[in-house]
């Protein structure tokens, strides 16, 4: 291990840091990833699982876009505020019937997480190049890790991968910087040596609060225009994202 991972304070984790500026020259070892709204474009299979279950209940489906705008914080706050919007619950954690919810949303999207769901173009290319020059890859989602493991699986991007943490890996998830430092500490990288890739306003108050510079993808899943999230850099997609990332994260067998 080259650096301890202490826990930070409470007050740590609220703490907004002043936004990095990012040059071309900045060079990195190891990047790490979001996967929802950044690798994977997973609202239709979400949508899916969760308008199943609300057929069952007698409730109207849910649309796609309604769905992205719930996605970001973990399935725990993804099925408080699908139910919450049809009025079931308080729209909450809190909610008495929350648990139960969740267990049913869990048992069905852990059952079939991968139809629906799709990798952006370019995603599984970028991570092939990279790996391939011998850039460190990992992946920091607040997902579950048990749907996680098996979309890494089946899209065949766990074998770039040498750090997973998931949702309900820690204790914590993002924005806590506890998962992302977890990340970085599992790939053996100190946090200047490593760039994070987003798709939220999540994702870059995580790495705020870890230390760790920023970029995000347009493609993904946000409120407002992707400037607003203030990131250190925006990119539409992989198209124009993976040319920037061979200058940036160059890999030691390049
Ligand atoms: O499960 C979620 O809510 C979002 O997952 P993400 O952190 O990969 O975007
Ligand atoms: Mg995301």
């Amino acid at each position: 291990m080259l650096f301890p991972l202490s826990p930070p304070s409470p007050d740590h984790v609220r703490l907004s840091l002043r936004p990095l500026t990012l040059s071309d020259e900045a060079r990195f070892r190891a990047v790490i990833f979001d996967l929802d709204g950044t690798l994977l474009h997973s609202v239709p299979s979400l949508t899916r699982v969760l308008n199943a279950l609300f057929a069952e209940e007698g409730l109207a489906p849910l649309d796609e876009a309604q769905v992205c705008a719930m996605v970001g914080e973990g399935a725990g706050l993804l099925v408080a505020r699908a139910y919450g919007a049809r009025a079931v619950g308080s729209g909450t954690p809190e909610d008495p019937g929350h648990s139960g919810r969740v267990a049913r949303f869990m048992a069905c999207y852990g059952a079939d997480p991968v139809s629906g769901a799709t990798l952006y173009p370019g995603a599984a290319e970028t991570l092939q190049h990279m790996a391939g020059r011998g850039v460190r890859l990992g992946l920091c989602t607040n997902k579950p890790e048990g749907p996680t493991r098996a979309l890494l699986e089946a899209f065949a991007l766990a074998p770039l991968l040498g750090a997973v943490i998931a949702g309900d890996t820690l204790p914590w998830r993002k924005p806590d910087p506890r998962p992302l430092l977890a990340t970085l500490e599992r790939l053996d990288v100190p946090p200047g040596e490593v760039l994070f890739v987003g798709d939220s306003a999540i994702d870059v108050a995580c790495a705020r609060n870890a230390g760790v510079p920023v970029v995000v993808l347009a493609h993904g899943y946000r409120q407002g225009p992707v400037e607003a999230l203030g990131a250190d850099r925006a990119f539409q997609g992989f198209d124009d994202l993976m040319p920037w990332l061979a200058k940036v994260a160059p890999g030691d067998r390049a």
